[in-house]
């Protein structure tokens, strides 16, 4: 099928939104492809009017706590009817707890809307490491248009048609990495991380199916993938809070000398409030609230884990 951006256009407009490490490595590889690029930030000079017109595709890479103003925002500006919504961001929202791509359906019910979501470490983007991702929409052109303007030789883009399943993957994982980096901080062990990475992955599933993911998207690169690539690198700000609460660093010393955003913090007290609202058992992430709630320290956490009743392991 032959894509088309714009009126007899052959390269696309791409808005990104948000000049964090995320925003500006998606930037890079869109303009690397040749595709126009407008780069905004709240910071900057170039207006969000301005950054959005003409845009065949908008891409948002703002954390997750920016990303209910800046639709508010952009709702009081005219989009292009065409164009295609993308959301990057890894996060849920305190106030609703919906995700992000929830938040642009539900502001901009006209516009398709695409989830771009994978294990996308940024650094080893930026260094030009090869790197697969998912872009997914219930409106397959739009994420085949996605895939196009982002694919190259060293960023391979899949499509799916689950984007709650493969935002969520993304999401969640970040809980993780969090308790990974605990357990990698501690000296635990490579069998103690494995054991941990593969329980944590049904208790995604789990939630994760209840907010309306697919199963099988779990198991694919924004689920288990992204899983494996945050939980085992210290270049994941997420893995770094872990490992950082382990040396007995505290949350406010960590958030400062990461300097950037690690969405799991957040993103655990709102999972722990479904969780709890929809009776679903979460056994890591809630050592991981506790934790990051300082409840408990971190060996503590590791004990509640390994003492837990004993069950098949297709149990909860
Ligand atoms: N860095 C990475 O490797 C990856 C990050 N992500 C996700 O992308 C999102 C952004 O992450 P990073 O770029 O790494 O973080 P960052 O901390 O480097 O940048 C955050 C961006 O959000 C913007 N922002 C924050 N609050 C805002 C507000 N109220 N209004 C407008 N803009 C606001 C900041 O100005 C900045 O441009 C997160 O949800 C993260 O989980 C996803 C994949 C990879
Ligand atoms: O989502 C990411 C990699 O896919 C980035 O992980 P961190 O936010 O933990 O750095």
């Amino acid at each position: 099928m032959a894509i088309v951006f714009g009126r007899s256009k052959t390269s696309a407009t791409v808005t990104i939104l948000g000049g964090g490490a995320w925003g500006s490595a998606l930037a890079a590889l869109a303009a690397d492809r040749g595709h126009g690029v407008k780069l905004w930030s709240r910071r900057g000079e170039l207006s969000l009017e301005a950054a959005v017109r003409d845009a065949d595709i908008i891409l948002s890479a703002i954390s997750m706590k920016g990303v209910p103003e800046t639709v508010e925002r952009l709702q009081t500006i005219d989009l292009p009817p065409s164009a295609v919504l993308v959301s990057a961001t890894k996060g849920l929202d305190s106030a609703t707890r919906r995700t992000p791509s929830q938040i642009w359906q539900a502001a901009f019910p006209n516009h398709p809307i695409v989830v771009l979501s994978g294990p996308n470490l940024s650094a080893e983007i930026q260094q030009g490491l090869p790197a697969a991702t998912v872009a997914a929409s219930t409106d397959i052109a739009a994420a085949r248009l996605v895939q196009t303007v982002f694919s190259s030789d060293r960023f391979r883009v899949y499509t799916n048609t689950d984007p709650i399943g493969t935002e969520l993957g993304g999401t969640l994982k970040n809980v993780i990495a969090i308790a990974a980096g605990v357990c990698d901080g501690l000296q635990l062990g490579t069998n103690a991380r494995s054991g941990l990475i593969t329980r944590a992955l049904p208790e995604i599933m789990r939630i994760g199916t209840q907010l309306g993911g697919q199963k099988e998207t779990f198991f694919g690169l924004s689920g288990l993938g992204d899983l494996l690539a945050t939980c085992t690198s210290p270049l994941s700000r997420n893995y770094r809070v872990g490992y950082g609460l382990a040396q007995g660093k505290s949350l406010e010393q960590i958030l400062e000398e990461v300097q950037s955003t690690a969405e799991g913090v957040n993103t655990t007290n709102v999972l722990i409030d479904l969780a709890d609202r929809q009776g679903i058992p979460v056994p890591v992430s809630y050592q991981v609230y506790l934790l990051l709630n300082g409840k408990i320290s971190p060996r503590q956490a590791v004990e509640a884990l390994m003492e837990r009743d004993l069950k098949p392991e297709d149990g909860g």
